[in-house]
């Protein structure tokens, strides 16, 4: 009778051999061998994704040595997990060796050198993006073009996105590699056209052989910048160059985004990545810790993550908090240190107590409206929804009366702002996208 065990651990000296490390951690390390029963091997995996690629690239192997081992014909059969990855932490850390020409084509495409596959942590809310961008890093231009990664603020986009640079100027160090946030690529298509160098800025963002652009929820309101975009896509993609792009929402969110190029963006596979659990979070700040050479217990670590929920940025940001107050301090870092350094920022936060005014300009940032018709009288649906939202927080998180906010508002009665409020609490009982519109609005207010 095989052994499933014995089978496994072949199987994976095989996979760690034949593969790279990244990739290696994605598939393999996210796998677990669940039985054997009749010749059948059943395998868990993390995502529908990771399904298809298994079947697709990594299951002959099975059946190869499945057959060599045993002598009968092993099938894999695959299932899909729904619980937490257990044990996170014990993601192997191979460090890939990466060439200096491949460091230099790196610095060139912009890519930031900490962004990269192996300094990124897999959670439950990011496995199957983690996936994607392996997937499109190691086989551009064909499976998913364009992957189109959306989430919230703060949560791995643009690491992922950068991670799919290194890795594949990795695999082909020559390769052309472009990253640009979508406020790069408007200001050089202006520029392009003052200065009559069309030509060039063509040259540039349709030679490549895979285009990042960052943030594109900022074409919402540039016209010619999406014509041009559009133009770009089209381009690269009949040409099988791989585009990535990332974005605080759907494409079809994004307001006055064109639609053919939502219909475009529709062309690839869109996967959101959601904030980390607790467990990820301890990683994360794990990884970081040891990163930088920090002597830091593990129930500190997990105070820390307990702390901050769902912002990876503000997570790194409170560990290199505590470790500046442990400096000051001279002292090492314990819990009852963080717990002291974390409070007195959150007093400094309650002193600086919140403006309608600040309000009122991150929700017309994010909705892409204007101040002025955030607080003036258009009922228009774009307009109307997010003046709702603006009072609803400016009710909830300052301690402003109703005729103030009323005031603040363009003078509306204090009954408009109670109507509002009562309408946005209303709906956040049951539509999912208002509650991430308002708390992306939150996490915007609290950085
Ligand atoms: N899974 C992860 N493992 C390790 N570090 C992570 C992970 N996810 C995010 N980070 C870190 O958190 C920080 C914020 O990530 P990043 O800038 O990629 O977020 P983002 O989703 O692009 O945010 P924004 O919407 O503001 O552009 C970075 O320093 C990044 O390295």
């Amino acid at each position: 009778m095989a052994d499933i065990k014995y089978i496994w651990n072949e199987l994976v000296a095989i996979y760690r051999d034949s593969l790279t490390a990244p990739s290696f951690n994605a598939w393999i390390e996210q796998a677990t061998p669940i039985s054997l029963i009749n010749n059948d091997l059943t395998i868990e995996v993390p995502s529908a994704l990771h399904k298809e690629y298994w079947e697709k690239n990594l299951s002959t192997k099975i059946v190869e040595t499945g057959f060599k081992l045993t002598g009968s014909e092993i099938t894999p059969i695959f299932t899909i997990k729904n619980d937490i990855i257990e044990d996170i932490s014990a993601q192997p850390k191979m460090e890939p060796i990466i060439s200096d020409i491949t460091k230099e084509n790196s610095k060139k495409a912009l890519l930031n050198p900490k962004y990269t596959f192996d300094t990124f942590v897999i959670g439950k809310g990011n496995q199957m993006a983690h996936a994607a961008a392996l997937v499109v890093a190691d086989d551009p231009g064909s499976t998913y073009n364009p992957l189109f990664f959306y989430g919230g603020v703060g949560l791995g986009k643009t690491h992922l996105m950068h991670a799919i640079g290194h890795q594949m100027l990795i695999n082909n160090p020559n390769a052309k590699v472009k990253y640009v946030s979508s406020e790069t690529f408007a200001n050089d298509f202006i520029n392009s056209i003052q200065n009559r160098t069309s030509e060039s800025f063509r040259q540039e963002y349709r030679n490549v052989d895979l285009l990042l652009v960052d943030d594109i929820q900022f074409f919402a309101d540039k016209e010619g910048t999406q014509e041009e975009f559009f133009h770009t896509f089209n381009s690269l993609y009949n040409d099988g160059r791989q585009i990535v792009l990332t974005s605080d929402r759907l494409p079809n969110e994004i307001p006055k985004l064109q639609e053919r190029l939502v219909s475009r963006f529709a062309w690839g596979l869109s996967v959101d990545i959601t904030p980390p659990d607790l467990e990820t979070r301890i990683a994360i700040l794990r990884k970081k810790a040891n990163a930088e050479h920090l002597e830091i217990p593990d129930d500190t670590l997990s105070y820390i993550a307990g702390q901050i929920d769902s912002n990876i940025r503000e997570l790194e940001g409170a560990l290199v908090r505590v470790q500046a107050f442990a400096t000051m301090k001279n002292e090492d870092i314990t819990t009852s240190l963080a717990a002291d350094s974390l409070k007195t920022l959150r007093s400094v936060g309650a002193n600086n107590q919140l403006s309608i005014l600040s309000i009122q300009e991150k929700v017309c940032e994010y909705y892409h409206i204007q101040l002025k018709d955030l607080k003036g009288k258009k009922r228009v649906k774009t307009i109307v929804l997010p003046r709702q939202i603006a009072m609803y927080l400016s009710r909830e998180l300052t301690d402003n009366s109703l005729p103030k906010i009323g005031a603040e508002f363009g003078g509306k009665d204090h009954t408009t702002v109670i109507h509002s409020h009562e309408k946005i609490q209303q709906l956040l009982e049951t539509d999912t996208s208002i509650q991430k519109e308002i708390n992306d609005i939150k996490n915007g207010l609290s950085n």
